[in-house]
C-alpha cells in the first residue's frame, strides 16, 4: 500500500465519518454511546494508521523548524533512493550535493522491522508577514505515517533517531557560511571558505588549548545551560594590535564548530528595533561578530556621529521618502539587550564575538565578566610564535638564523601579520633562508626606526623642557618688573 492509496482511503473514511455523525444525531441517547464504540472498533479495524505532519514553519516562528531540517536530511541519506522524483541540494560550497525526495513523493523507511511511510508536500502561504518564509512563500511539510500499534515506539523511539540523526548529517553538510547586513534589516551571505583552523594560528600552545576546551566545552553544554537557567550563549572578547590574528581566529572558531559567522555591521543598523530584527533572524550554530566594536560605538554607549555629508544625505533621504519620524538610533542598552536581554534568547548555541584594537576605549558594562565570557589578548609576535610559523609557511623546525632572530623579535614590535608576509616567498629564486634574511631585515628596519623615533622624542622632549625653562625665566623676570 502508497501512502497515495492511504490518503484516498483517509478521505473515504472523512465521508464514512460524516454520514456517522448524521446517523448519530438521530439515534436514541441510550444506544449512542455503544454505536460509537463499535463504530470507533471498526474505523480502527479498516483503517488502522496514524499521520504525523510537520510543517516547515510553525505559527510565529521565523526559523525553518529544527524537526523539519532534521528530517529532510534525515530522509536524504535513508530513503532517497525509494523516491522516483528526487530534488538535488547543493552542499558544502558546491563541492558535492545530495538528493533528497521532491516535493508530493513519498518513501519508506524501516525501524526495528516497523515499516513507515514518509510524503512531502507543500502549500502557498496565503499571508503576507513581516519577514519573508524561505525565498519565497511557499511552504512546505513532511507527514509521517505509521501503524498506531508502533505509536510508542516511533514516538518515543523513532521520532528521536530520525531527529538526531538528522541533526548530525546537517551539520555535517551544511556549508559554512558568511553572512552581513548590508540592509537595515536583512542578511545577506556568502560561502563562507576561509582556510584558517587552530592548526594555523600561531599563538601560545596553552592559551589555545584552553580556548579550545572552551569552545569544545560550550558547543557539549546544552543540557548544563537549560539546567543553570541560562540561554546556550558564550562571549568572547579578542582584543590586540591590528595584524594579530583577530580575525583568523573567528574563522577558525567557526570552522572548529561548522557554525555559520554572522558579521553585523553596527554602522548599517539604524536603531534598536532594527537589531533586534537582525537578531532574530541569526541562527542557531553561529557565531555572531561584531568587529572594532570600539569604533562603532563611543564611550558612552551611542553612535559616533555621522559626519555632514552622511547627515545631508540622510536629511535628502527622507525627504525622498516623505518621512518626517524622529530618529531613533542605536544605543548601549539597545546593544547589551542584545547581547544577554530577552531577545538575546530567540535561537540557542550561539557565540558573540568582539573584536577592538583598544580594549581600554569600551564601556566596561559590554564587556564584563558574564556578558563577554572570556577575554582573548592576541599580541605582537614572539619567537614561539614565529617559530610556528616558520614551521608553517616555510617548513623550516630550526635554523642557525633563529639565533638572529629570537633577540630582534623581542626588541621590537612585529605582528604576526608582517612576520608572516616576510615569510611567503615572493618569487621562485626565494627558498626559506632568503625569507628568514627578508625578516631579519625588516626587524632590523624597525629596530632602527624605532631607535630613530627615540631619540626624536627625546630631543624633543629636551627641547621642551629648554623651552619651558625660558618661559618660566621671562615670567619670572616680568612678575619682578611688575612688582618693581
Ligand atoms: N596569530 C596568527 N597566526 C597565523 N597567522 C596570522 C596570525 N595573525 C595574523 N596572521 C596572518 O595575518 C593576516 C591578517 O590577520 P587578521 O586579519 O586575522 O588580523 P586582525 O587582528 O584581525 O587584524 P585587524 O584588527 O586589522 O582586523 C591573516 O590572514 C594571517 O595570514
Amino acid at each position: 500500500m502508497t501512502i497515495g492509496d492511504m490518503t484516498q482511503f483517509g478521505s473515504m473514511m472523512a465521508g464514512v465519518m460524516f454520514v456517522f455523525a448524521m446517523v448519530q444525531r438521530w439515534l436514541p441517547a441510550e444506544f449512542r454511546n455503544h454505536f460509537q464504540r463499535y463504530f470507533q472498533r471498526l474505523i480502527n479495524y479498516i483503517y488502522p494508521y496514524i499521520t504525523i505532519r510537520f510543517d516547515e514553519y510553525q505559527v510565529d516562528e521565523f526559523e525553518r523548524s529544527v524537526a523539519y531540517i532534521a528530517i529532510d536530511k534525515y530522509l536524504s541519506t535513508h530513503s532517497s533512493n525509494g523516491a522516483k522524483r528526487l530534488k538535488a541540494n547543493v552542499v558544502t560550497g558546491g563541492k558535492s550535493f545530495f538528493l533528497n525526495m521532491d516535493d508530493y513523493e513519498e518513501v519508506t523507511d524501516e525501524f526495528q522491522g516497523i515499516k513507515i511511510w514518509w510524503s512531502s508536500s507543500k502549500s502557498i502561504s496565503e499571508q503576507r508577514v513581516l519577514f519573508t518564509y524561505g525565498d519565497n512563500d511557499e511552504r512546505r511539510c513532511f507527514k509521517l505515517t505509521f501503524n498506531r500499534k508502533h505509536r510508542d515506539i516511533i514516538t518515543k523511539q523513532y521520532l528521536h533517531h530520525v531527529l538526531d540523526e538528522g541533526k548530525v548529517i546537517d551539520v555535517k553538510i551544511r556549508p559554512r557560511k558568511l553572512y552581513t547586513n548590508n540592509t537595515r534589516t536583512m542578511w545577506s551571505h556568502i560561502m563562507f571558505e576561509h582556510p584558517s583552523t587552530f592548526d594555523t594560528l600561531a599563538m601560545d600552545p596553552k592559551k589555545k588549548k584552553d580556548i579550545l576546551n572552551d569552545l569544545m566545552t560550550f558547543s557539549k553544554s546544552k543540557d548544563y545551560y537549560k539546567k543553570v537557567g541560562k540561554s546556550w550563549k558564550r562571549g568572547y572578547l579578542l582584543y590586540g594590535p591590528p595584524g594579530t590574528g583577530k580575525s583568523s581566529m573567528i574563522a577558525a572558531m567557526a570552522n572548529f564548530l561548522e557554525y555559520y559567522i554572522y558579521d553585523l555591521e553596527l554602522t548599517s543598523v539604524k536603531d534598536n528595533t532594527d537589531l533586534r530584527k537582525l537578531l532574530i533572524q541569526t541562527s542557531t550554530k553561529s557565531i555572531i561578530v561584531i568587529e572594532d566594536i570600539d569604533c562603532s560605538l563611543d564611550l558612552t554607549g551611542q553612535r559616533k556621529k555621522k559626519n555632514e555629508d552622511e547627515q545631508k544625505q540622510e536629511l535628502l533621504l527622507k525627504m525622498e521618502e516623505g518621512t518626517n519620524k524622529k530618529d531613533s538610533s542605536l544605543t548601549l542598552s539597545g546593544l547589551l539587550n542584545f547581547i544577554d536581554g530577552l531577545w538575546s534568547a530567540c535561537g540557542s548555541e550561539r557565540l558573540i564575538v568582539f573584536t577592538t584594537n583598544h580594549v581600554d576605549k569600551l564601556d566596561p558594562a559590554l564587556v564584563r565578566r558574564g556578558r563577554m565570557d572570556m577575554h582573548i589578548e592576541l599580541s605582537y609576535c614572539c619567537f614561539e610564535t614565529f617559530k610556528f610559523l616558520a614551521k608553517n609557511y616555510l617548513d623550516i623546525e630550526s635554523h642557525e638564523l633563529f639565533a638572529t632572530i629570537s633577540p630582534l623579535l623581542n626588541e621590537t614590535n612585529m605582528t604576526p601579520a608582517d612576520v608572516a608576509e616576510n615569510l611567503i616567498p615572493k618569487s621562485t629564486e626565494e627558498n626559506g633562508e632568503s625569507c628568514l634574511k627578508n625578516l631579519i631585515k625588516s626587524l632590523e628596519n624597525r629596530k632602527e626606526a624605532a631607535r630613530i623615533k627615540a631619540d626624536e622624542e627625546l630631543k624633543q622632549a629636551k627641547r621642551d623642557k629648554r623651552l619651558v625653562k625660558r618661559c618660566k625665566k621671562a615670567m619670572n623676570k616680568v612678575i619682578k618688573m611688575v612688582k618693581s
